[in-house]
């Protein structure tokens, strides 16, 4: 069945990056699950991180985390006190041993339209978080949709092992290649914009993640001048069998000294046993 032909799926949840630049963040615990909450959060531009908990129930990681990120996280030794403690926050995450408490933080949030997540009541959430695996800017969220966490755990395993471990770095060139070729060829939609995006995806479909990963920016600046400018778009051994080249070169260059050195010894070597022999 093609994909147009599937029947539409209900139930699910709303699968997105969420952009947290310059937004207040307040998690409210301090156990391991906490420390998972603050390691999700630094992963991202979030401008703030306020932890609240008693200094006594703090989970080594999450105090390492907070001493390690003095700029980018506040900590309060103390327990959530109230309605208050929300007040300018643009999210709230609460991983608390007190169900009761979590659900009053839970509506409180709802009440002042703040988005949620309670890691011991799913129905109160507005969100959940999921397994992540992490290369640079590849992002990959396994979610069960709260039927089976751990699974989520073991399906990021086989991923991971699925993965090469250099697409983060492929995907990181290619962000340069598309911002470098949005210099040369600026402007939204139109045109020009679809001819963009047919080039760009042509380039992601035919190189491999490898050949990717070797587009440093004189690549880049040649790929642009060879195929963008051409209409085209150069097959890796096209675009990199000059440096190639000169890459031969230069090892041969460096081949030389150690080759000569080698036959100066030998030829030494031989002289003076010869001396030694008359
Ligand atoms: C709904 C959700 C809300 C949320 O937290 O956002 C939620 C809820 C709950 N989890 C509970 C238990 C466990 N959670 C884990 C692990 C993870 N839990 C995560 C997410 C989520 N957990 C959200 C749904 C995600 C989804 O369905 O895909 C992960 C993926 C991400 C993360 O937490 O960052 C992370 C793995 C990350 C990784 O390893 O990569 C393990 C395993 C372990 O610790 O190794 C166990 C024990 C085994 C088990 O139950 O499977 C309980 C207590 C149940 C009880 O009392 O019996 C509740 C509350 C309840 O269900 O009532
Ligand atoms: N969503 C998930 O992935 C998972 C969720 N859980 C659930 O998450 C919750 C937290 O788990 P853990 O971190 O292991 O628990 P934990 O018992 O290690 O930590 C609880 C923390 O909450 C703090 N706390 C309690 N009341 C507080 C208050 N009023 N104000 C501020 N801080 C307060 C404690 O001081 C402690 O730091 C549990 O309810 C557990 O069932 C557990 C495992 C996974």
């Amino acid at each position: 069945m093609s994909s147009a032909d599937a029947p539409p799926v209900a139930g699910g949840s709303l699968l997105i990056a969420w952009q947290l630049n310059s937004k207040n963040v307040l998690i409210v615990g301090g156990g391991e699950v906490a420390s998972q909450r603050i390691d999700s959060i630094l992963a991202t531009d979030a401008a703030h991180i306020t932890v609240l908990a008693p200094a006594k129930g703090l989970h080594t990681r999450t105090k390492e985390l907070i001493d390690a990120h003095t700029s980018r996280i506040t900590y309060y030794d103390r327990r959530f006190s109230g309605p208050a403690e929300i007040h300018k926050m643009d999210m709230v995450l609460t991983a608390l041993d007190d169900v009761n408490r979590s659900r009053e933080i839970c509506e409180m949030c709802r009440k002042a339209r703040i988005p949620v997540n309670a890691a011991d009541i799913p129905e109160l959430c507005d969100f959940y978080f999921g397994a992540q695996i992490r290369d640079g800017p590849l992002q990959i969220m396994i979610s069960t949709n709260g039927n089976g966490p751990r699974m989520a755990a073991l399906v990021k395993d086989k991923i991971r092992k699925a993965l090469s471990g250099g697409e983060g770095e492929a995907i990181e060139r290619v962000g340069a290649l598309r911002a470098k070729l949005k210099e040369r060829a600026p402007g939204v939609g139109g045109q020009l914009g679809r001819r963009r995006m047919k080039w760009m995806s042509q380039v992601c479909n035919t190189w491999e993640i490898d050949d990717l990963t070797r587009l440093d920016d004189a690549a880049i600046t040649k790929l642009l001048d060879e195929g963008w400018e051409k209409n085209t778009v150069p097959s890796p051994q096209q675009l990199f069998h000059c440096s190639k080249f000169a890459h031969s070169q230069v090892s041969i260059s460096k081949t030389w000294p150690v080759l000569g050195s080698f036959v100066l010894g030998a030829v030494c070597t031989t002289l003076v046993f010869l001396a030694r022999r008359r």
